[in-house]
């Protein structure tokens, strides 16, 4: 029965591929704008096109994992998977995605800080939590939730992007155990991330306390003093020992400081999780227009 059927992977030929633009470079390699044009009149297709640049097995065998991982999500909040191209002369595979005409929510509140509400910052909050709790349905803990990871679709929808780091819990587990440190900035990570390498949806409600604070910051990362976290070897800077925690952006309602707070609660079993972080953001937008 179809069932069992490997789902039909859409395959993007590379001679119809064309290079637009570079949109971005990370430590794995490039995404590009490229247009899907087998007519060859220009009536195809934006794409965002992934590709490894490093061919070392364990980057080959981690963007295989992210390719997996995305072409099984289907959900409005999070970047859509169209398909993947074999590239015969790299013998290397690409992912093909969506196109999100505007870019990173960071160079978008940038752009258009002065335009962008409170309103509308929540509005972006609660998409990405529907997105982490589709995402925690399907077993998947993010790992590196941070406003870089989030594009914009349009002034009123962002969807959360890159799942290079994405692991699957176990089963009978409750949280995902990395063998080393990661490479990501320990700022958006949960002290059990940190101190233990534990990841679980709960250290995914850490980062989105960040996330949130990024967002009513207008993800001006620049004015706000980023504390460094050291590892766990220099505990007096870990967020545990003195207690320390953002203090609320300027401008940001009190009511949505709390929520970050209640994201970044030392015990990970004292944080919300992703549907009553829903009803809090919900709750806060009403508030609002009182
Ligand atoms: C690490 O860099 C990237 C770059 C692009 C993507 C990505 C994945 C999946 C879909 C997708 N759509 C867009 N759109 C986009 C649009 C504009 C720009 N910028 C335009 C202005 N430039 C100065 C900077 C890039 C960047 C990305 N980017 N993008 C992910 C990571």
């Amino acid at each position: 029965p179809n069932m069992f059927k490997k789902q039909q992977q859409d395959v993007f030929e590379e001679r119809y591929l064309r290079f637009i633009s570079i949109l971005g470079k990370g430590n794995f390699g490039s995404v590009e704008l490229c247009r899907y044009d087998p007519w060859g009149d220009n009536t195809g297709d934006l794409v965002a096109v992934k590709e490894l640049q490093s061919n070392k097995q364990a980057t080959v065998t981690d963007f295989q994992r992210e390719i997996q991982t995305i072409s099984s999500l289907h959900c409005d909040y999070i970047v859509k998977y169209k398909g993947i191209c074999y590239s015969t002369g790299r013998l290397s595979t690409k992912l093909v995605m969506e196109y999100l005409p505007y870019g990173s929510l960071i160079g978008y509140m940038e752009k258009h800080r002065q335009n962008v509400c409170t309103r509308r910052l929540l509005l972006f909050a609660s998409q990405i939590c529907k997105g982490m709790e589709y995402l925690q349905s399907m077993r998947y803990v993010h790992r590196d939730l941070a406003a870089r990871n989030i594009l914009v679709a349009s002034d009123t929808l962002v969807k959360i992007a890159d799942f290079g780091l994405t692991k699957i819990i176990p089963v009978d587990k409750e949280y995902y155990r990395v063998t080393q440190p990661g490479e990501s900035p320990v700022f958006w990570y949960a002290p059990e991330s940190i101190s233990e390498l534990k990841f679980s949806h709960k250290s995914d409600i850490w980062s989105f306390g960040i996330v949130l604070h990024e967002l009513f910051s207008y993800c001006d990362i620049s004015r706000n003093p980023k504390r460094v976290i050291v590892y766990p070897e220099d505990r007096k800077l870990c967020p545990e020992s003195d207690n320390w925690r953002l203090p609320a952006p300027s401008q940001c309602p009190p009511k949505v400081h709390s929520i970050m707070m209640q994201c970044w609660e030392f015990n990970s079993e004292d944080r919300p999780s992703f549907s009553s972080l829903q009803d809090l953001i919900e709750n806060s937008l009403v508030t609002l227009n009182r």
